[in-house]
């Protein structure tokens, strides 16, 4: 999934495997901005993803096992035949067990539950998921729920702050639905991009970092240290939008998947229990294999009355105004705020009238540095918006190179793409004229148009266009299916009777 030879930013952690008996390190290539625990958290997922090429363990002469990475591919059905032959590394010894692996993904399946009681930014949906925190409270242990009890404002460890569940109104043209608008979360970075709609945790409801969380179901049990007795319960939090599936993805995954259930399969997610969205199904979860699984099927909604959701990714440079594109769209907002790391994420329910949709909104980090993560976040996507700002041409080029990469990972027509020049209000300082946008759009047969967040200049147009355009792709795909099953049902019947009345 991830080419070799690129770095990408990972961090050191360590733990001792029980029962390979061997001290686990993974180690970290690139360490970038490991200041926030956010960024953590995006360096332990990049880990995950990397596992195989980045084991490395000390054994208990000390020398250094290291696997992956290597020279020599793997032969197949090498996987746990001990050491391998020809290690890259003078003097290290090759090993690849499934203990060793799997003991891996424990730990940083560990490190990023305990993580995330740190740098959650993501707001809560207010009644549905209070109402069922305080149902299962009620199912715990007294001792554990006095504790818990501690969220059950919405400011505690794993709840979220309850002004973050301030709704937001209809915005920009059409209805929106009756559910929440916006919930909105950083994988990483700062808080305050979109001030109000995330909180980080004050130092006091941080204090479990760190020490030792044990999934229960939708329950975090955090031990006290040097209590080893006196455990927190906490609720689990919602994912990072990365969702870290994973040999323990029954145990760790953020979603309540079925048994039979695989969750690197993304299309086998047809039917789990989101915590913000509710029962559904959904293909725009990113996994580290789903990832490159997800093929842009959009999804339907699980229940009659629910709306499909579709996934539209924000593509574009930094400071194009991808992020004032969302949050205008969504909240009818326009403030200066902070450069994206990583991704955020929204959500809009539209009303077409004749039918609703509802967009998961992923908008995408600009800045070059995170390009590669980016190709991460598309992947899935039903709906592209290629952003530039039409007073930086150097923006326009780097939108047509989205567009490469972009099918590079989806299928071809699958896929509706606009192109968006931002910042017309820029008209004087204009590099990239409307016709030239139009030609370059027609050329590759993507939609069109011209944008301002800041004065609000067709910016709902834009999302409007592309969910008419989905749910006349969607409309149009359901013809062709009843089509195709028609004749069957029709044909069949004449059929025998003719065969009878023949016979
Ligand atoms: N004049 C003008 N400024 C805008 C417009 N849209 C965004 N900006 C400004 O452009 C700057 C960058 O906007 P962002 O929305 O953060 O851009 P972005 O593409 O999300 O940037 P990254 O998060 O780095 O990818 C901010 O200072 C915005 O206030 C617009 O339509 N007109």
């Amino acid at each position: 999934m991830l080419r070799q030879g690129k770095r990408y930013p990972h961090v050191n952690f360590s733990s001792k495997n029980s029962k390979a008996g061997l001290d686990v390190t993974v180690r970290s290539s690139e360490k970038v901005r490991t200041d926030t625990e956010s960024d953590e958290a995006i360096g332990i997922f990049f880990s995950l993803l990397l596992l195989p090429e980045r084991i490395s363990t000390e054994d208990e002469a000390g020398t250094t096992l290291r696997t992956g990475a290597s020279t020599q591919p793997r032969a197949p059905g090498r996987e746990d035949q001990g050491p391998e032959q020809g290690a890259q590394n003078e003097g290290d010894v090759g090993i690849q067990t499934r203990e060793v692996k799997q003991s891996i993904k424990t730990i940083v399946l560990r490190r990023c539950l305990t993580l995330r009681c740190r740098c959650s930014c993501r707001q809560e949906q207010a009644s549905g998921l209070e109402d069922t925190r305080e149902k299962k409270e009620s199912d715990l242990p007294a001792e554990s729920r006095k504790k818990g009890k501690r969220g059950s404002n919405g400011t505690g460890l794993w709840g979220r702050s309850a002004e973050a569940h301030a709704q937001t109104g209809p915005s920009n043209g059409l209805k929106a639905g009756p559910e929440k608008q916006s919930g909105s979360f950083r994988t990483g970075g700062e808080p305050g991009k979109y001030p109000g709609e995330g909180t980080l945790r004050a130092a006091s409801q941080q204090d479990h970092l760190g020490k030792e969380a044990t999934v229960v179901g939708d329950r975090c049990a955090v031990k006290e240290e040097g209590n080893p007795t006196s455990v927190h319960w906490m609720r689990r939090e919602d994912s990072l939008p990365q969702g870290l599936p994973g040999g323990n993805s029954e145990k760790f995954s953020p979603y309540t998947v079925s048994s039979d259930t695989a969750v690197n399969s993304v299309s086998h997610l047809s039917s789990i229990n989101h915590p913000y969205l509710g029962k559904g199904r959904f293909l725009g979860i990113i996994g580290t294999k789903g990832m490159a699984q997800v093929n842009g099927v959009p999804r339907p909604g699980a229940a009659p009355g629910q709306p499909c959701i579709f996934k539209l990714v924000l593509l574009g440079s930094g400071s194009v105004g991808k992020s004032s594109l969302a949050l205008r769209y969504v909240k009818n907002d326009f403030k200066s705020i902070l450069p994206t790391v990583g991704c955020a994420f929204f959500t809009k329910v539209v009303d077409l009238g004749a039918a609703c949709l509802k967009f998961e909104i992923w908008d995408t980090a600009g800045q070059e540095k995170y390009h590669s993560v980016c190709r991460l976040y598309f992947r899935g996507a039903n709906a592209a918006l290629l952003v530039y700002d039409i007073t930086r041409k150097d923006s326009f080029c780097k939108a047509q190179q989205w567009l490469k990469d972009l099918e590079e990972e989806l299928h071809p027509g699958e896929v509706v793409v606009m192109l968006v020049g931002n910042k017309t209000d820029l008209e004087e300082e204009r590099e990239v004229t409307f016709e030239e946008g139009k030609e370059f759009a027609e050329s590759k047969g993507l939609l069109f148009m011209e944008t301002s967040a800041k004065r609000n200049y067709q910016v709902a147009d834009v999302f409007n266009a592309v969910a008419r355009e989905l749910s006349r792709r969607e409309e149009s795909k359901e013809g062709q299916r009843q089509r195709r099953d028609a004749p069957l049902t029709l044909s069949e019947r004449p059929s025998w009777r003719g065969r009878c009345c023949a016979h």
